[in-house]
């Protein structure tokens, strides 16, 4: 998707919420366990009761590798059921991969082509060489970890190499990459006092924020310090929009926890423009 499409959907919705497909058969409704795909047709309710309040679902990969063979066809069917009925929602895949650049090709294929993904989260680690064929793609975004929302993110993050921390030596340096204009990064909401330093760096790149709600990051603080012209922000929340209610009633009581964030978005939104 381009990047001009992901902005005009925003506008449109006046929303920039991600809704984060963590779909774990322990936590959904007892009832759809007896259907023949019960992840996908969790899936397919929420996003059928959802995509109205939304611009981006993130299914992370974790859930779907846990089930293996069937939690891989359950992706593959929920990425076709997006691509299919709501082509305008852009697609996140939380893979958090990178590799040497041999294997990172191959990881591109299966997330960008086989699997259709707008965009697929990746691990800045192994440097240059395991991020630039994930932005060969074209209109296909690569969201590169920065500033994690987990305490662990403070074990090498933050910690300084030469005369910054390391986050920032992440933003600088990717900046540099071949084809950067296609990289967005991770943000946690739990380090939105970091987003003013952040944007002076990388003022214009999308930014993946993940950590409200059930982690606790305010969504307020985000977009006061990390919303740019176009928004330039993607707020995710899983556990607290999907889970909402473990009853009959889930999908109703997901509409009504994603129309809240949007509201509160509509609100941010208008006090910028
Ligand atoms: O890349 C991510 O999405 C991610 C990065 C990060 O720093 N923190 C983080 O929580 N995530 C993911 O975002 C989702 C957060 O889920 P909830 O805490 O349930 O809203 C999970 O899928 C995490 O794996």
């Amino acid at each position: 998707m381009k990047i001009d499409h992901l902005i005009s959907q925003i506008k449109q919705k006046n929303s920039f919420l991600c809704i984060g497909l963590d779909t774990d058969l322990d936590k959904i409704p007892k009832h759809l366990l007896k259907e023949e795909d019960p992840i996908f047709s969790f899936n397919k309710a929420i996003i059928d009761a959802t995509h109205q309040f939304c611009v981006a679902y993130k299914p992370n990969i974790a859930f779907y590798e846990a089930y293996g063979l069937n939690g891989w066809k359950s992706l593959e069917r929920t990425m076709k059921y997006l691509n299919a009925e709501y082509p305008e929602v852009f697609t996140i895949a939380d893979a958090k991969r990178g590799d040497i650049g041999n294997t990172s090709t191959r990881y591109a294929k299966a997330f960008f082509e086989t699997l259709n993904f707008d965009s697929i989260t990746i691990a800045p680690y192994m440097g240059r060489d395991s991020v630039e064929p994930f932005l060969e793609f074209e209109n296909k975004h690569t969201i590169l970890l920065a500033l994690t929302s987990n305490q662990g993110a403070f074990d090498f993050q933050t910690k300084n190499v030469g005369e910054h921390e390391l986050y920032k030596e992440v933003l600088e340096v990717s900046k540099t990459y071949k084809n950067s204009e296609n990289l967005m990064y991770v943000v946690g909401a739990t380090k939105a006092s970091y987003l003013k330093q952040i944007r002076h760096i990388i003022p214009e790149n999308f930014l993946l924020v993940p950590g409200v709600g059930a982690q606790g990051g305010s969504l307020q603080d985000v977009c006061a310090y990390g919303m740019t012209k176009d928004v330039g922000l993607l707020v995710n929340s899983s556990r607290g929009i999907i889970y909402a209610s473990q009853g009959e009633d889930f999908a109703m009581a997901a509409n009504n926890k994603a129309r809240g964030l949007q509201q509160v978005m509509e609100i941010e939104l208008r006090k910028r423009n």
